[in-house]
């Protein structure tokens, strides 16, 4: 081992021995760019789980409701009442709500919309040669919305996910979210549904929920694309249905978070920060990432305080066993490169100079600049949907959005003076590819 080897594992051995909650990843001292080699990464899904998945799938397009029925009880416990909730229902919900969580509902609807409102994408048009070629966006006609509901409620997956489909033009979007333990579902869901537009909701989770938006049963009716995030069943369920149905663009599993901060930020505010994501376990991701050996110390005390008394111990507790890290960096330079390789779901910037560093964030889901920039402001209320890429997928995959509802296609239309203006180029490459009928639909409309 060379000197700074040694060095880095006398330091990292006795920094090790101080932290408390959080795995340390010291790269103070490493050479060459980072590679994912480098860095622990969580355990790829399990082989009997897709197995499960497969079989929930096979089950529910036999036996349909019925498997729907038997499917719940199994996994959720619950024997389901109606498997429909329609929109009367929903709006009586909104009505009874607590006034101020009525208008925090609204407040989070306005600002997504606005955000996709903004970001609707014009058709285009080109003419030449005697060819007119228009682009139109068109909304797929039903989508369904995965909103997760086993270890917390969701209201605001609703908000997130319906809001943009309806943005989009998508006419009919409908919600799967699992039970409630009586076969119901919790007021602020169905309020949140209210205030998306949503059509219809089914009380159902887990794989069997999107097995029955893909395929449809005697009540469910099949949607064109699935969209939300969910867990690990929820998400391969959807990852096996795909050739069937759309499930968006973005792999959105368990939340994730990396901080990157130093002594200019309140090490209470990392440190809560990180169970924000940490606090929707099991499974998920925390990095905290500092250039500060002190201030990793300090995060990681002031952690172990907030973990040891807040009410969700049990869920930040088993993220921060399997996924906790604490990384000390060389410098802010090296900070980015590891989120840039990690490719966070959220990726908070806290330290002064965040907005500066910001530029050279390549690979994450949303990217959070500021002190006061805690992901819980995306969760709710930012505007971009919460639904991201995790697992990585940010190296080539975005959040839910417009392109999640719509599909591009082209309108040719060609003129009276295409088969003179162009139709010789058919021809030509339709002769080299020796397929004569393409070059003959265009001699033959040339000879008449
Ligand atoms: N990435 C994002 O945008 C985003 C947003 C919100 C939530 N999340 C994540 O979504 C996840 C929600 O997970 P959850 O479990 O709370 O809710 P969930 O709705 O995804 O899963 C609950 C369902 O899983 C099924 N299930 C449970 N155990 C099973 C088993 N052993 N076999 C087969 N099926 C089983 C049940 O049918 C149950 O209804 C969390 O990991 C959270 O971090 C991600
Ligand atoms: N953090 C989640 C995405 O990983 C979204 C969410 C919903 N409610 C609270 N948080
Ligand atoms: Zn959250």
């Amino acid at each position: 081992m060379s000197e700074s080897g040694k060095k880095v594992v006398l330091e990292s051995q006795e920094l090790m021995q101080q932290v408390r909650t959080l795995h340390l990843v010291d790269l103070r001292h490493h050479e060459g760019p980072l590679r994912t080699s480098d860095i622990p990464r969580p355990q790829a899904p399990a082989h009997e789980t897709l197995e499960r998945v497969r079989a929930i799938i096979d089950e529910v397009r036999v036996g349909g409701d019925r498997a729907l029925r038997s499917l719940t009880l199994r996994f959720d416990g619950v024997e389901l009442g109606a498997l429909t909730i329609d929109r009367p229902m929903m709006e009586e919900a909104y009505h009874t709500l607590e006034p101020r969580l009525a208008q925090a509902l609204t407040v989070a609807h306005r600002r997504i919309q606005q955000v996709y409102e903004a970001e609707l994408p014009t058709s285009a048009r080109v003419a030449s040669d005697g060819i007119t070629v228009v682009r139109h966006n068109i909304a797929v006609a039903s989508a369904g919305c995965y909103v997760p509901g086993g270890a917390a409620r969701y209201p605001s997956t609703v908000l997130h996910t319906a809001t943009v489909a309806k943005v989009a033009g998508v006419e009919r979007v409908v919600v799967a979210t699992p039970p409630q333990s009586d076969g119901s579902v919790d007021q602020a869901t169905l309020a949140a549904c209210f205030v998306a537009g949503v059509d219809a909701l089914y009380p159902i989770g887990g794989a069997q929920a999107i097995a029955a938006l893909a395929y449809g049963t005697e009540t469910v009716v099949p949607v064109d694309t699935i969209v939300g995030p969910g867990n690990l069943y929820v998400a391969l369920a959807k990852a096996q249905v795909a050739l069937d149905t759309g499930i968006g663009s973005s792999f959105a599993g368990p939340s994730e978070v990396l901080v990157v901060a130093d002594a200019t930020v309140d090490p209470r505010y990392a440190a809560v920060d990180l169970a924000v994501q940490a606090e929707h376990g099991p499974h998920g991701l925390a990095w905290l990432v500092t250039w500060d050996e002190d201030y990793l110390l300090e995060v990681d005390a002031a952690l172990h305080e907030y973990v040891a008394s807040s009410s969700r111990l049990e869920a930040i507790r088993s993220t921060l066993i399997d996924n906790g890290f604490a990384a000390l960096v060389s410098s802010r330079e090296q900070a980015i490169e590891l989120a840039n390789l990690i490719a966070p779901e959220h990726l908070e910037l806290l330290h002064r100079d965040g907005e500066q560093d910001s530029a050279y964030v390549r690979n994450a889901g949303v990217v959070f600049v500021g002190a006061d920039a805690t992901a819980a402001f995306g969760d709710y209320v930012a505007g971009p949907s919460h639904v991201l890429p995790t697992y990585g997928t940010a190296r080539f995959a975005s959040g839910l959005g417009l392109e999640d509802f719509l599909r591009r296609q082209h309108t040719v239309i060609i003129g009276p003076t295409a088969i003179d203006e162009i139709g010789w180029a058919v021809e030509e490459i339709a002769n080299v590819e020796g397929l004569t009928a393409h070059g003959e639909s265009i001699a033959i409309r040339r000879r008449s």
